[in-house]
């Protein structure tokens, strides 16, 4: 409801439209926006701008003000556990969730929706399963209105607390890792081995480090030997990569599935990436890299190994879910993950 308050008895209330100020030769502008709410140092400020009265909003008993509205939302949407976020302070009805961690933001997809498709405020987020660095924002909330009636932040509220929280920063844990690198033509040194640095960065850039290395030919036996000694050396995960297609030397599924692991896939919808392997052995995720992951700078690894580092344990109908989305565009300056690759 408008009303015609003096300036001294304003404090506490919500200023209804923008308040100019004009300091000849110096400052013209808006000084005070329009739901702002009206604080004891801004009585002097005001009165020496020329104003006695001000028309401002009276907030009722059952009406919440924009920020404290997005504020609440914020918080609602992070839950009580340890999500790893911070909050920005309120700004016009606005506030951003920010990740407090680097790790793999997580959102609950259907209470986003239900809360979006209520009326009045929004929640709008980076996509489910993006990898994010401590300090980005990865979230905003905002009330539509400058008021709001407060069953509409409750409605909200309420189905935050039922999911649990909304949007969480999954942390990455750190995994000794094993990498295995087959092909014959590199174990005899006819190629130099590239694969390695590639696997080796990439591991680095989520906190995990290669810890033991073993080059073997093309040699299905001898992949699974490799396998069985990386587990035995308390490697967590196992990274194989080369010998992954089609060709009659290309034996290093066989040799994954004579460890003796569960294959949850082989065979990705991804590009690049399609001749990927994804099994278990036990709890230990072993992975078969084909051979783009060491050229293209983002493939199927990308969308997976981070996955796997927060401890998801991924199942077939999370490899086909990749698939929309599973197409890399090839841009020549790879922006990724700010693409629509691995977006779901
Ligand atoms: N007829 C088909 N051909 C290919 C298919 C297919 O479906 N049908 N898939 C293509 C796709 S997709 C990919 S990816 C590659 C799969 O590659 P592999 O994982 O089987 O890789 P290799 O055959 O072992 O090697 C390919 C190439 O890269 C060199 N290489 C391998 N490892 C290393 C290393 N550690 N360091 C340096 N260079 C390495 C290797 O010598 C080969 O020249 O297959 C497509 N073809
Ligand atoms: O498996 Mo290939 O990896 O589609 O590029």
């Amino acid at each position: 409801m408008l009303q015609k308050v003096r300036v001294e008895d304003s404090v506490g209330t919500v200023l209804a439209h923008d308040l100019t100020k004009i300091v000849p030769g110096e400052f013209k502008g808006s000084r005070f926006k329009k739901g702002h709410i009206i604080q004891p140092e801004d009585i002097p400020e005001l009165l020496q701008m020329g104003k006695e009265h001000l028309y401002v909003l009276a907030l009722g008993p059952d009406e919440v003000h924009e920020d404290e509205a997005a504020v609440r939302l914020a918080r609602a949407a992070a839950g009580n556990g340890d999500h790893g976020l911070k909050f920005s302070e309120p700004q016009e009805g606005k506030v951003n969730l920010i990740a407090a961690r680097d790790g793999l933001l997580k959102v609950n997809l259907p209470a986003l929706q239900q809360i979006n498709e209520g009326a009045d405020i929004i929640l709008a987020t980076l996509h489910n399963n993006y990898p994010v660095t401590a300090g980005q924002v990865v979230a905003g909330t905002r009330l539509i209105p400058l008021l709001a009636p407060r069953a509409v932040i409750e409605r909200v509220e309420a189905i935050c607390h039922q999911a649990g929280g909304i949007v969480r920063i999954a942390p990455y844990r750190r995994l000794r890792v094993g990498l295995i690198t087959t092909g014959s033509e590199v174990y005899k040194g006819r190629v130099k081995d590239a694969f390695s640095p590639v696997v080796r960065a990439k591991i680095a850039s989520y906190g995990s480090e290669v810890e033991r290395e073993e080059i073997v030919p093309d040699d299905a036996g001898a992949i699974r030997q490799a396998i069985a000694a990386m587990l035995a050396a308390g490697m967590e995960m196992v990274v194989l990569t080369g010998g992954m297609s089609v060709d009659p030397d290309d034996v290093t599924p066989e040799g994954i599935r004579r460890s003796g692991a569960e294959v949850v896939t082989y065979g990705a919808p991804v590009l690049p990436g399609a001749m990927f392997m994804l099994a278990y052995l036990g709890e230990v995720p072993i992975m078969g890299l084909p051979g783009c992951v060491m050229y293209y700078r983002a493939t199927i690894f990308d969308l997976v190994l981070p996955r796997v580092l927060t401890g998801e344990r991924l199942q077939r109908k999370d490899i086909a879910g990749l698939a929309a989305g599973g197409l890399c565009q090839g841009c020549p300056d790879c922006r990724y993950p700010a693409c629509s690759f691995g977006k779901v």
